[in-house]
């Protein structure tokens, strides 16, 4: 049995320091990020480029030395190895050709196609697990089906993820196949990361929290559920991440409902509340306000160990409730780290 710190805590395991990483640590706060993006020469580029990717996942390491690495890549590299178009407009973020008929779900490339696409990406995981420090674990990661089909269907992000719920209620059949097509796309490129050495994978469900009632099974809990399934029949022991971001009261029971090792929480819960009704069923990861990565100093440290505190009782990765910003400060990370490890 492995003894790295991120594996312990997936297995179970109590610690007396939680082991740490952050999501998005590989990012624009770093000034060492946006020299290696600009000589990639665009954020994509940079994905798709092994050494420039394996490089900037590495930073965060070297810098801080955090207990995991998350494989630098996006989730919406899985969509365009389907074949939709796309690119990234400065400023604003990403940009998709839609898909909302069944004639362009049909113009899509089979599941078992993505692989030609994306090779640079598990090129990248191989590079990682050779230069990685061995006590760091490697997190491979996709976006959940109903997140990545909400940006195929809007062609961008949106507040409300509205186009992808007018959708699924109008079309519901067109919907439910496309699911069905990430779902199977999702399986083929995270068991393609784990081949390639990924020793942990986690599922970003990042619009979780915009499905009610039935849909929120449907949608978020069957597809996680379908994924994990066949990821553990082909990589027994694989453990598992699941980020239902915002998913409220139904952080409770989402482990047990999906087979996940894992739920990483945001921080619109309270750690005790999630202490009492989601640690009782394993690990835990989160849950800290990513704006405190910005204000830094004493709130910062005392919100960092009132989360340790929280958790000690059980299994818990530190983490962020969302992604680091680009207006962090990096020495409040460090100040992050003297709060967890002392
Ligand atoms: C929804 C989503 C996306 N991508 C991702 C999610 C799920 C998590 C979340 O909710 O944040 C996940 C993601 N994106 C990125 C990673 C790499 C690993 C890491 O966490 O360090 C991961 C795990 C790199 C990235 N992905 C992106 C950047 C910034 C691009 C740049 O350098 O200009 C990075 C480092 C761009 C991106 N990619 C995406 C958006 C909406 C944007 C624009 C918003 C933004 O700029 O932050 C889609």
């Amino acid at each position: 049995m492995s003894d790295k710190t991120i594996l312990k805590a997936l297995r179970g395991e109590t610690q007396a320091v939680p082991p740490v990483w952050l999501m998005r640590q590989a990012g624009r706060y770093l000034p060492e990020y946006r020299a290696t993006r600009a000589q990639a020469g665009d954020f994509l580029k940079l994905c798709y480029n092994p050494e420039l990717a394996a490089e900037v996942t590495l930073q965060p390491i070297r810098r801080y030395g955090f207990d995991a690495a998350i494989l630098f890549a996006d989730i919406l590299l899985l969509p365009q190895a389907l074949g939709v178009p796309l690119w990234f407009e400065t400023g604003e973020g990403p940009r998709l050709t839609p898909v909302t008929t069944p004639e362009g779900l049909r113009s899509l490339r089979a599941a078992s196609d993505v692989h030609e696409t994306l090779a640079p990406i598990y090129e990248t995981v191989k590079i990682l697990k050779r230069e990685l420090p061995k006590e760091t674990t490697l997190i491979g990661f996709a976006g959940a089906p109903w997140t990545v089909a909400s940006y195929v269907v809007a062609g961008r992000g949106t507040p409300d993820q509205g186009p992808a719920h007018r959708l699924k209620s109008e079309d519901r059949a067109t919907f439910a196949a496309l699911i069905d097509l990430i779902t199977e796309a999702t399986v083929e490129y995270l068991s393609a990361q784990v081949m390639a050495g990924a020793e942990v994978v986690k599922l970003f469900d990042s619009w979780a929290g915009t499905l009610q009632g039935a849909d929120f099974d449907d949608f978020a809990v069957a597809p996680a559920r379908k994924i994990i399934a066949e990821l553990k029949a082909r990589h027994p022991g694989l453990p598992i991440i699941a980020f239902p971001r915002e998913a409220g009261a139904r952080y409770e029971g989402f482990a047990k409902a999906t087979g996940a090792d894992c739920v990483a929480l945001d921080n619109s819960v309270s750690a005790d509340w999630a202490a009492a009704h989601v640690q009782k069923d394993g690990c835990v990861q989160g849950n800290l306000d990513p704006k405190l990565m910005v204000e830094g100093g004493p709130r910062l440290v005392s919100e960092a160990k009132r989360i340790v505190q929280a958790f000690k009782g059980g299994a818990h990765i530190f983490n962020l409730g969302h992604g680091i910003t680009p207006e962090a400060n990096p020495d409040h990370v460090t100040q992050l780290m003297e709060a967890i490890r002392g």
